[in-house]
């Protein structure tokens, strides 16, 4: 994120001229880009440093889910992406949470880079009640995004990945320094597609959202700097 502009666009795409070109047009309209598994898997660590050389912040979103050691060493490659915020999952467990910040801090200070936020997915913004439910979570949705914020920060990790709609309430449990990464942004003139729990940009930022990630109200808009640009005015940014 920069000082001044909280979105990462999501890039989510397999072709790398089509990521790199959209992130070209996006400079000065967004504050970092987001690549995850779909890009990484077809274009591998060269696609990624496609997209990092042109200078912006990016989000490596991975969302690790394995074993410590594991994700431990997956973690290490992450750094060597220059990630500056990157997920692995809060229901990993604790030690997993804990081997993926440690990896991420040594690996940077062996590297001589900064470390990478690494931020705990809690439940997935695709997923409403009836759908957390079916997954096995018990209780309020709310409740489950509590708890498992509470075990990703005392496991070390930097943040947390949740809805909008939870945002105030993780804020008041973490305090001020915890990084709340939040997708299902949606503008009012957007599509809501598969999100369910979602809110607009200027409504999650209120909340206390950090980041907010947006890819599809962007990137398939008819004029992707365009759809940013109007992000920014509702959110109260200099054009
Ligand atoms: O709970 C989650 C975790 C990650 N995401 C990711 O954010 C973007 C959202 O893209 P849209 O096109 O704005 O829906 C996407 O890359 C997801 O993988 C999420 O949506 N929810």
């Amino acid at each position: 994120m920069t000082a001044s502009n909280p979105v990462f666009v999501a890039l989510d795409t397999t072709e790398q001229s089509k990521a790199a070109a959209l992130a070209r047009t996006l400079i000065g309209q967004v504050g970092g880009f987001k690549l995850g598994l779909e890009y990484f898997i077809a274009n591998g660590p060269e696609g990624m440093a496609a997209v990092s050389e042109l200078g912006m912040p990016l989000f490596v979103d991975l969302k690790l889910h394995d074993i410590p050691n594991t994700v431990a060493a997956a973690m290490r490659g992450v750094v060597r992406l220059k990630a500056a915020i990157t997920t692995i999952h809060a229901s990993g467990g604790a030690a997993m949470i804990r081997a993926a910040a440690d990896a991420a801090k040594d690996e940077a200070a062996k590297l001589g880079l900064a470390p990478p936020a690494v931020v705990a997915v809690t439940i997935l913004t695709s997923l409403d009640q009836a759908g957390a439910e079916a997954v096995g979570f018990s209780g309020a949705v709310l409740d489950q995004v509590k708890r498992l914020a509470a075990l990703a920060q005392d496991s070390g990790a930097d943040g947390i990945v949740c809805s909008p709609l939870e945002v105030d309430a993780v804020r008041a449990l973490c305090g001020p320094d915890f990084k709340l990464v939040i997708p299902g942004i949606r503008p009012a003139w957007s599509e809501t597609g598969d999100q369910k729990r979602f809110l607009t940009p200027a409504e999650a930022r209120a909340k206390g959202a950090d980041v907010l990630v947006i890819g599809r109200p962007i990137t398939g808009a008819a004029d992707p700097a365009e759809a940013a640009g109007r992000i920014k005015t509702e959110l109260g940014l200099a054009p």
